[in-house]
């Protein structure tokens, strides 16, 4: 009900597998999320300076609540394309989605006042939304390679083509998809970073060479040096095993499986419990701490499941890394930010961040007095 039901993630089969071959295709690195990189830059730059300007007056906010405005951002962009979103629209569609999320775990019941009830209203208003878009869109002929183009330009073998509903529910669901996870990741590598100044010192040195080598942050990031940040990068992989925010899936035994001993009859319902693999002292020694330097090899196969596996895996992946990487690139080398009170404890919103999302201060590095750029065009 509050995502759609053609949305890919409820499906197998045939439909599933054609329109995840679209969804892969629109967040492929190499092909699409390089020639974003410019805009994601813009969008983390902008989040920056909002989030320094609240703490100009000392104000202490809550980093998760923050770091949605980003993530939604992204994948806004990242589904839609930039011109097709208008600022009203936006809003429009942001403040829907903060409905829809309030409810989506809440007690079903139409019963007006409720969570889910207005939950229910708020994703009808974010699918007249999104079927007026697509309707403007029909006719673009620039679409390019995003979501959007994809699901409105495809056509199976048949010449069979998606409906507006299908391709509303698509595009609803993955941004759906986009936002809280990649922020709650987000939040978690600042708590993290946070709580080990060493270890910030050390990302900080690896980002700082960066910012000199682009003139002191007067050029913007290229996508070579995205792609070589081998300490961050190794923080967010160690943050997602630790968080492990999608800390299971659901899945069903389509045969009869022997494991162990154990026969999972046909038709079960079978629950792979992420967390428990990442916390395995088996595969992880010493789990509870955080030690990005187990990165510095790879994982064996199957114990390190952070955007899931086999057919429903993550087409994100790429996409949530990307923006990370460039989220720390400007945090860590023009502001700083201070955790308010212990930052311990988790909340669950449904995904586990820290309580009350971090609360935090933002302000801009006392060093850099040069106004920093609103855009970036690395190529
Ligand atoms: C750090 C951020 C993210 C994490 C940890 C994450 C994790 C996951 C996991 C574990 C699954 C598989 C669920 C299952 O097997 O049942 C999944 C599926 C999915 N994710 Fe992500 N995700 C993230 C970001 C994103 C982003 C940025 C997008 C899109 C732009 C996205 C789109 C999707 C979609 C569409 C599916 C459903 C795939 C399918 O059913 O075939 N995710 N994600």
């Amino acid at each position: 009900m509050l995502i759609g039901k053609s949305a890919l993630f409820f499906h197998q089969g045939h439909y599933h597998s054609r329109l995840k071959t679209l969804v892969r295709a629109s967040l492929s690195p190499h092909r699409r999320l390089r020639h974003l990189t410019p805009r994601i830059q813009s969008l983390a730059l902008s989040s920056l300076h909002s989030l320094a300007a609240s703490a100009a007056s000392a104000a202490v906010v809550s980093t998760f609540h923050e770091l949605k405005k980003y993530s939604f951002d992204v994948a806004v962009l990242a589904v839609f394309g930039e011109v097709v979103v208008d600022p009203r629209c936006k809003r429009e569609l942001s403040r829907d989605y903060g409905i829809v999320e309030k409810g989506y775990n809440s007690f079903p019941t139409r019963i007006p006042g409720t969570a889910y009830h207005a939950a229910v209203s708020a994703r009808k208003r974010l699918g007249e939304i999104v079927r007026e878009i697509i309707t403007r869109e029909r006719n673009n002929k620039e679409k390019k390679g995003l979501l959007l183009g994809q699901l409105l330009d495809f056509k199976d073998g048949e010449g069979g083509t998606l409906t507006d509903e299908e391709i509303a529910d698509n595009l609803i669901g993955v941004v759906f998809a986009a936002r809280d996870t990649t922020a709650s990741v987000l939040t978690w590598v600042l708590k993290f970073l946070a709580d080990d100044r060493k270890l910030l010192e050390a990302v900080k040195a690896e980002q700082m060479a960066i910012y000199e080598a682009n003139e002191g942050g007067g050029e913007c990031l290229t996508w070579g040096q995205i792609r070589n940040m081998p300490l961050t990068y190794r923080v967010i992989m160690e943050s997602l095993r630790m968080a492990s925010i999608i800390s299971f899936t659901f899945r069903e035994a389509v045969a009869d499986v022997e494991y162990k001993g154990y026969l999972i009859p046909k038709g079960w319902k079978v629950m792979p419990l992420f967390r428990n693999i990442h916390h395995s002292p088996e595969f992880f020694p010493d789990p509870q701490k955080f030690d990005p330097s187990r990165f510095e090899v790879p994982p064996r196969p199957n114990t390190f499941m952070p955007f899931g596996n086999g057919s429903h895996a993550c087409p994100g992946n790429e996409l949530a890394k990307l923006e990370v990487l460039i989220f720390l690139h400007h945090l860590l080398t023009n502001f700083r930010w201070e955790v308010v009170g212990k930052g311990n404890g988790v909340q669950y919103s449904p995904f586990p961040v820290p309580l009350e999302g971090l609360p935090a201060r933002f302000w801009r590095e006392p060093r850099s007095s040069t106004p920093l750029k609103h855009s970036c065009n690395p190529f």
